[in-house]
């Protein structure tokens, strides 16, 4: 069955061993694995216990839970070292409806790493690592991807890794830049234009429509379209055709489309200030990258990874990076790029200290919960607790008490819903349910 598919390919009995192995498998990891004794977590992971034994999730351990296909975002060890992949984990069942194990189908990103990575989208939050699964999904198919985050978060990084593992890829790759574009600048460095069309249109020119033909078109700040061009671009994605400014002859175009805005576009829609059924036309698979301060855990690695790509090798002293894990960054991860550049410039030593950073991230007060994301408001709309005063630390307690201990209190206040509250513990509502039984905990939920 597995020799069947074309990706990389394991079938594994419930008890984490590996049964069989496709040849994608074997070409795009090569490891050693003894069939019928290797199991999924030493293999992939170098672990001796199953991934949600070590902090991971375990999308078997989701799988058999709900029984149902699950997937997550994984860092699989080789002996290359270390990738990110795609993981569908499928449970398969004999004639009886028996389970007798689970397919696991592994796509590699390439387009990502843990590491500090030239060109690479580089990260590894669990923030980090939902939006790779996303882009991942859309990579694959021709879908209109609209992404959305504020300024500096890697937008049109994503919009490249999106082309760059498409069917696309070697096509060609083109940006538009939207912001400051006059309705007639816009019509033909689009559309492109005839020769007389308009004073000082001397021959014909190709606009980037053409010039993209086959790949991938690139919609950068989508919301700063006039709306009097909103209309001529709705026809361009609906139809795929348009007609260069002077000419009578419609051209039909192939692309594929992507956008991307800092602004909230459906907020704009709300205001009359962009187009309803273009808004629908873009958005059909939205993305929303993370701000930098949702996954301050990225810090260290990110600014690790622009120091490589400086010339003079430095790195940054702890307290400088803890300076920086605190700092809001409005500019995200362009402004950590610049702060860092500014600072190794500065530091006289081949240690980046404190001292060295800008003044803005030395005096700005820590703002760690600007901007959260819903799920991380969600915890923060609950009391804080602090485990030092609540918790007598006479004797260093198993992980497992704290867990109790820390769920009793969360629902002592807890108020909303079982799964906004699974949700918030980042565990599907039956684990949650199985935590709470076990440590006998009762709830009132909404
Ligand atoms: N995950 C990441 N790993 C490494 N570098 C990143 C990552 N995300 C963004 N960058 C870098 O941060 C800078 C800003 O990224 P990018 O231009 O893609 O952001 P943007 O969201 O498109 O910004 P804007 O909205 O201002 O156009 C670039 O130098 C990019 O290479």
């Amino acid at each position: 069955m597995i020799d069947a598919i074309d990706k990389p390919a394991i079938f594994i009995s419930p008890d984490y061993v590996i049964e069989a192995v496709n040849k994608p498998y074997k070409d795009t990891y090569p490891v050693n694995i003894k069939l019928g004794f290797s199991t999924c977590y030493q293999v992939s992971h170098r672990n001796s216990k199953p991934c949600n034994e070590c902090g991971e999730t375990c999308p078997m351990q989701e799988s058999k839970e709900t029984e149902k296909v699950a997937s997550a975002v994984h860092i699989h060890s080789t002996n290359e070292g270390q990738s990110y992949c795609d993981i569908l984990m499928r449970p398969i069942f004999d004639g009886q409806g028996n389970l007798i194990g689970y397919l696991e189908i592994l796509d590699k990103l390439a387009f990502a790493s843990n590491t500090p990575s030239k060109g690479k989208l580089v990260g590894e939050s669990d923030a980090f690592k939902a939006m790779l699964n996303k882009i991942n999904r859309a990579a694959k198919s021709d879908i209109a991807v609209l992404l959305q985050g504020e300024t500096g978060t890697g937008k049109e990084l994503v919009s490249q890794a999106l082309h760059s593992s498409s069917y696309r890829a070697d096509k060609p790759f083109v940006v538009i830049e939207c912001t400051g574009l006059t309705d007639t600048l816009f019509e033909s460095e689009l559309f492109g234009y005839e020769k007389g069309a308009f004073t000082g249109a001397s021959s014909n020119k190709k606009g980037l429509v053409y010039a993209a033909e086959g790949g991938t078109l690139f919609f950068d700040e989508i919301g700063d379209v006039p709306l009097s061009m909103q209309v001529k671009l709705l026809r361009l994605f609906e139809t795929q055709t348009y007609r260069p400014v002077g000419s009578t002859v419609v051209k039909k175009a192939n692309f594929r489309l992507i956008c991307a805005s800092h602004k909230d576009i459906y907020a704009l829609v709300q205001t009359g200030e962009f187009r309803q059924d273009l808004y629908y036309r873009i958005a059909g698979f939205p993305i929303t990258l993370p701000a930098l301060r949702e996954r301050p855990t990225d810090i260290p690695l990110l600014a690790e990874h622009i120091l490589r790509n400086l010339s003079d090798k430095k790195r940054l002293h702890k307290n400088a990076i803890k300076r920086l894990t605190h700092y809001a960054f409005p500019g995200n991860i362009r402004e950590l790029k610049n702060i860092i550049e500014q600072a190794a410039l500065l530091s006289n030593e081949s240690v980046i200290g404190e001292c060295d950073l800008p003044d803005t991230v030395l005096r700005t007060a820590p703002k760690k919960h600007a901007g959260l994301s819903k799920s991380s408001a969600l915890v923060a709309k609950q009391p804080t607790l602090n485990m030092d005063e609540n918790l007598i630390l006479d004797a260093v307690t198993t992980l497992e008490k704290a867990e109790e201990f820390y769920l009793k209190k969360v629902c002592q206040h807890y108020s909303g819903s079982m799964e906004e509250l699974a949700k918030a513990l980042n565990v599907s509502v039956r684990t949650l349910y199985r935590k709470l039984q076990k440590a006998d905990i009762s709830i009132k939920t909404k």
